[in-house]
């Protein structure tokens, strides 16, 4: 019996069996027995590499963004998901759109240029149901998506949030998590001592008789394990296999041109949803109007990223405002240290401080040291040791206080020192 037929039985089971108090610990076991055949499955078979079939596109730029979404037109001839039109909108890059499924067969990449900084969005073929377990070209789809910052889940806003619900399932199938956070579980594995298990509350969906039939599942008999919130048996298996990558998802919900109002205001409501249209059959006066949003899809999306732009500030000179070094939040965000090495490799060991404008600090400039973490749109300024000073202790001697301000993208000011 295949992966995936063993999957479909587990599943069956599971549906069969009642929920309740008696059968909670068996279907807690049949979970992560589900959980560790998924696992198997996202191994590449033997003699591949990854992805592969045109899929692999070379990362560029300061972040990446995959499209998901079903193939426009299936079956029923009547979906519009406009991933492609979208990708040619946004990046200028041409990508077959067309009133036809699977239109887009490989990925096709885009640039935007956004704030200063270059984000590569991915058209992506359209993902149907079962494509986490191979059907159509869910596997390198789902590879691609796993490679992003963040996705665009591109939904038809005509039809039925069921949409939506698959998609997720499919994406969460292969240890896709969407605009999660990692489960509050300390988990180590241990040689010996065999299982501590606690808590710093209580609990109402695991106890540690679950936790142990979970943990004998994996054949772990020794290991230290902690609750820091009141986490599910999901949450716990996510833990145990350590293999689920955290996701921000934007939820765009394309074609507005064709519903009400009233529809149109209830999906702009949702958490992480953004409403558009992209109809390019619009008439001239119309274009611009009937092709709606855009510009929120846009910040909303560069927001999600959490990229971190920060300015060199040259001593004596002004800063060059559109070439800032780019970091990431979910990346690390960005120290002193991590701009200095960014810089040059070497730098750490000749720089004596930085100087800060900018709203990680309250003064303007101030003096900082290296582990000292950075915000959006600071500028920087390194001050070096002097040659005889390297590897010794330098002193401090402030060039200037004279109080600058550089917020809200409030570049014309000059700043001193
Ligand atoms: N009315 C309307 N039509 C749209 C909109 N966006 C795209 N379309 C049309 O929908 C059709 C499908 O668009 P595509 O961009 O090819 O869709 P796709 O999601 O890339 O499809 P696949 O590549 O097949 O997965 C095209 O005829 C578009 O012109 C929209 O906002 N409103
Ligand atoms: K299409
Ligand atoms: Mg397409």
């Amino acid at each position: 019996m295949g992966i995936i037929e063993k999957i479909k039985e587990i599943e069956a089971e599971m549906a069969r069996t009642q929920k309740n108090k008696a059968t909670e610990y068996h279907l807690g076991q049949l979970k992560a027995k589900i959980a560790k055949l998924r696992t198997q499955l996202l191994e590449p078979p033997k003699g591949s590499s990854g992805a592969g079939d045109g899929f692999e596109v070379t990362k560029f730029g300061h972040g990446r963004v995959a499209l998901i979404g079903f193939p426009s037109f299936p079956v029923e001839k009547v979906l519009i998901v406009g991933k492609s039109t979208l990708l040619t909108l946004l990046t200028g890059t041409r990508s077959e759109a067309a009133s036809y499924e699977f239109t887009t067969l490989t990925c096709i990449p885009g640039i935007i240029n956004y704030n200063d900084t270059k984000i590569q969005l991915l058209d992506l073929p359209g993902i149907i149901e079962g494509a986490s377990e191979g059907k159509g070209r869910g596997r390198q789809v789902i590879a691609v998506a796993k490679s992003s910052d963040i996705v665009l889940m591109v939904l038809d806003a005509s039809k039925s949030e069921g949409h939506r619900q698959i998609l997720t399932s499919e994406l969460e199938a292969v240890g896709l998590r969407l605009n999660k956070r990692p489960p509050q579980i300390y988990f180590k594995r241990k040689k010996t001592g065999g299982i501590s298990f606690n808590s710093t509350l209580p609990l109402t969906h695991v106890d540690e008789k679950l936790c142990y039939q979970i943990l004998h599942e994996y054949k772990i008999h020794n290991a230290e394990i902690l609750f820091r919130e009141n986490a599910t048996v999901d949450d716990l298996i996510d833990v145990i296999e350590g293999n689920r990558k955290y996701m921000k998802c934007v939820y765009v919900y394309n074609k507005i041109d064709v519903i009400g109002i009233d529809d149109v205001d209830r999906l702009a409501r949702q958490p992480n949803s953004i409403v558009i249209s992209c109809n390019m059959k619009a008439s001239v006066i119309f274009s611009l109007l009937e092709r709606l949003n855009l510009d929120r899809l846009l910040a909303k999306m560069w927001e999600e990223m959490g990229l971190v732009r920060v300015y060199t500030k040259p001593q004596g000179q002004q800063p060059d405002f559109t070439d800032p070094a780019v970091f990431s939040v979910d990346r690390g965000g960005c120290s002193v240290e991590a701009f200095c090495n960014h810089i040059h490799r070497t730098l750490v060991q000749h720089v004596k401080y930085v100087l800060v404008w900018g709203t990680s600090v309250r003064h303007y400039p101030q003096h900082c040291g290296l582990s000292h973490v950075l915000y959006d749109e600071d500028v920087v300024q390194v001050v070096k040791k002097k040659e005889k000073e390297v590897g010794g202790r330098g002193r401090f001697k402030s060039h200037s206080n004279a109080p600058a301000r550089i917020s809200d993208r409030q570049k014309k000011a000059p700043l001193k020192t």
